[in-house]
C-alpha cells in the first residue's frame, strides 16, 4: 500500500463527523503486531470453511474449537471506532473482514486505485465472484473516493453496478473510483473494475456529504 486516506484529523469535536464517525483515531498498533496475521487466518478460515466437505467428526471438533475461540473474544468487545478490524490502515481494507481485502495502490481527491483478489468465500457461482461482493468493494471505494474528494464525510444514496463479464476468483483485479461530479452535497462517483484490458464490473453512484451531526 502505497497511499491511504488521511482521516487522521477526524475527531469528536468535528460536528461534521455526525454520528457516522464521531471519532476515528486511525492506528497501526492496536491488536498488536500480528493483528494481520489474525484477519489473514480468519480470512483463510471462511475461504476453507466455503471450500470444505468436512467430516461429522471434523465439524464437531471444529465447533468446539470455535466455541472456545468465541469465548476468548467476548471480554475484548469494543467499538467500532476502536475495533481494529476496520481502523488498521496498514492492513488491506483497513483490516475490516467485513470487506474484501483489497489494497489501495493509490488514493486522493482524483481518485481511488486498488487491487483485489476474490477467493473462494467470495464465490458467486460457477467460478465466478458474487455480485454483492463486486457491490460492497465498489461501495467502500467509491465512498473513499467522495470522502477525499470533497473532504468529508459521505452517504451511499444510491450505487448502480452493470454487470459486464464474468469477475473471476484468485486473479489479481484493478479497481479504480473517481468522482465525476459534485453538485452541492451529492458527489456522483463512477467505478470500474477489470481483470487486465477486461472489464468486468463498472459502478454509478452518488454519495451525499452529511450535514453536520447527521447520522
Ligand atoms: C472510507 C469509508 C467509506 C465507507 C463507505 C460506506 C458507505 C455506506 O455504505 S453508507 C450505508 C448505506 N447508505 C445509507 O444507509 C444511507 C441511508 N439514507 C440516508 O441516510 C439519507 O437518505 C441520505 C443521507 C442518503 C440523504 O438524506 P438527506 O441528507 O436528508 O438528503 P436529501 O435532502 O434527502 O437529499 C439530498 C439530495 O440528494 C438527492 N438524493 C437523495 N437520495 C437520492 C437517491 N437515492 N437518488 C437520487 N437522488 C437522491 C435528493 O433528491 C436531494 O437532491 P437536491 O439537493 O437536488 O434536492
Amino acid at each position: 500500500m502505497s497511499a491511504q486516506p488521511d482521516v487522521e484529523s477526524s475527531s469528536a469535536s468535528d460536528a461534521h463527523e455526525g454520528g457516522f464517525r464521531p471519532t476515528f483515531d486511525v492506528s497501526t498498533e492496536r491488536g498488536g503486531p500480528n493483528y494481520g496475521k489474525f484477519v489473514g487466518q480468519v480470512r483463510e478460515f471462511m475461504d476453507r470453511v466455503r471450500a470444505a466437505l468436512p467430516s461429522a467428526e471434523l465439524t464437531d471438533e471444529l465447533l468446539a474449537d470455535l466455541k472456545s475461540m468465541n469465548a476468548k473474544l467476548v471480554d475484548f468487545e469494543t467499538d467500532e471506532w476502536t475495533s481494529p478490524s476496520g481502523t488498521r490502515i496498514d492492513l488491506p481494507a483497513r483490516g475490516n473482514i467485513t470487506l474484501p481485502p483489497y489494497d489501495i495502490v493509490d488514493a486522493g481527491p482524483d481518485g481511488v486505485d486498488a487491487t483485489i483478489t476474490f477467493t473462494r468465500f467470495n464465490l458467486g457461482g460457477n467460478g465466478a465472484a458474487h455480485g454483492g461482493f463486486v457491490a460492497l468493494l465498489f461501495d467502500d471505494l467509491g465512498g473513499m473516493a467522495a470522502a477525499l474528494n470533497i473532504e468529508g464525510i459521505c452517504r451511499t444514496a444510491y450505487l448502480k453496478i452493470d454487470y459486464r463479464s464474468l469477475t473471476p476468483l484468485n486473479s489479481e483485479l484493478a479497481v479504480r473510483c473517481w468522482v465525476d461530479r459534485v453538485e452541492g452535497r451529492k458527489v456522483y462517483v463512477r467505478g470500474t473494475l477489470h481483470e487486465g484490458d477486461r472489464l468486468c464490473a463498472e459502478m454509478d453512484a452518488l454519495f451525499i456529504k452529511l450535514k453536520p451531526g447527521q447520522p
